[in-house]
């Protein structure tokens, strides 16, 4: 098991470490639980799917990279699919805040980088903050998104989000998670650009129409990509190379194990993410890093 969950799984009733046990002491525990594997852990611990949920919070949150705050958020997401996603926030030292990633985000990001089509629910540690209600409210999923905290009767993302401003103020009709390709390709044969490439292709950038995408590869040959995240209120827009980091930290790796990266944009548009893709990587002492235009 990952050295960075023994304490929070300790913390599990003996039914759910039995449960969860095999799953954690995988090679690569890849931070979700696939419809089947949620069934089985609901079956052998008698907990139901709300309370599973709640179970699994402290190991979300034991994924959190926090050497600002040192507040530890988990979250979980539900996908339609059934499957359980994690969820941790991430700050980076030697960056501005902003390049900080909320719990919620991260969730998101994972089930919808995993190819999930839409949520069903997040359960989350603390209340989310505004920010990241602004960032649900770009889902598929609307304002009817479940919302479940410690202590609390469940909600919807409207209830947290009255008033709500999103996407259809501005005639977007295409939502976060909605299928999308945007008919990108490069006739660069590297493989790590191709797959930057494919990344921006399915980037979710309605507002600037500037898609982005970004891979990078760990020192170990593992490859992970992100895609581009906008929101109609464009601050709590998600970079793709944070969509990237989520992937490689939830995976266990140590996001300083980044032997290069790419991102792949589109040339002339009217947004880049290139300088601030570059300082981020520079922080997570990466220097290897290129810039491909579309
Ligand atoms: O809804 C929230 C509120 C805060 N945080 C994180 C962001 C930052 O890392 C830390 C302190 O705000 O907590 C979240 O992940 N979700
Ligand atoms: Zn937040």
């Amino acid at each position: 098991m990952h050295a960075r969950f023994t304490a929070a799984f300790s913390q599990l009733s003996a039914a759910l470490q039995t449960a969860l046990a095999p799953l954690l002491e995988q090679d690569e525990f890849p931070a979700f639980l696939t419809a089947a594997q949620a069934e089985a852990v609901k079956q052998a611990s008698g907990l139901d799917d709300d309370a599973l949920a709640f179970a699994l919070l402290p190991l979300a949150a034991a994924c959190s990279l926090a050497p600002v705050s040192e507040f530890f958020v988990g979250a979980v997401a539900r996908g339609l699919s059934g499957n359980l996603y994690f969820g941790a926030n991430m700050e980076f030292a030697g960056t501005p805040l902003q390049q900080t990633i909320h719990a919620e985000q991260c969730a998101v990001t994972h089930a919808w980088m995993r190819g999930e089509r839409g949520l069903a629910s997040i359960t989350v540690n603390y209340t989310p903050c505004g920010h990241c209600r602004q960032f649900m409210n770009e889902l598929n999923s609307g304002t009817g998104l479940t919302i479940r905290l410690p202590g609390r009767a469940p909600a919807t993302l409207g209830d947290y989000l009255p008033d709500a401003f999103g996407p259809r103020d501005l005639n977007i009709t295409t939502l976060l998670m909605d299928e999308t390709r945007h008919g990108l390709s490069s006739s660069n044969q590297d493989p790590l650009t191709q797959q930057a490439v494919a990344a921006a292709d399915q980037s979710h950038a309605p507002y600037s129409r500037s898609y982005s995408g970004v891979a990078l590869e760990a020192e170990d040959g593992a490859v992970f990509t992100g895609r581009y995240a906008e929101n109609a209120a464009f601050n709590p827009s998600l970079p793709p190379l944070q969509a990237a980091l989520i992937l490689m930290n939830l995976s266990g790796r140590d996001l300083r194990h980044i032997r290069r990266a790419v991102l792949a944009e589109t040339q002339g548009s009217l947004l880049t993410q290139w300088p601030a893709t570059q300082a981020t990587l520079l922080a997570l002492g990466c220097k290897n890093s290129e810039h491909h235009l579309l």
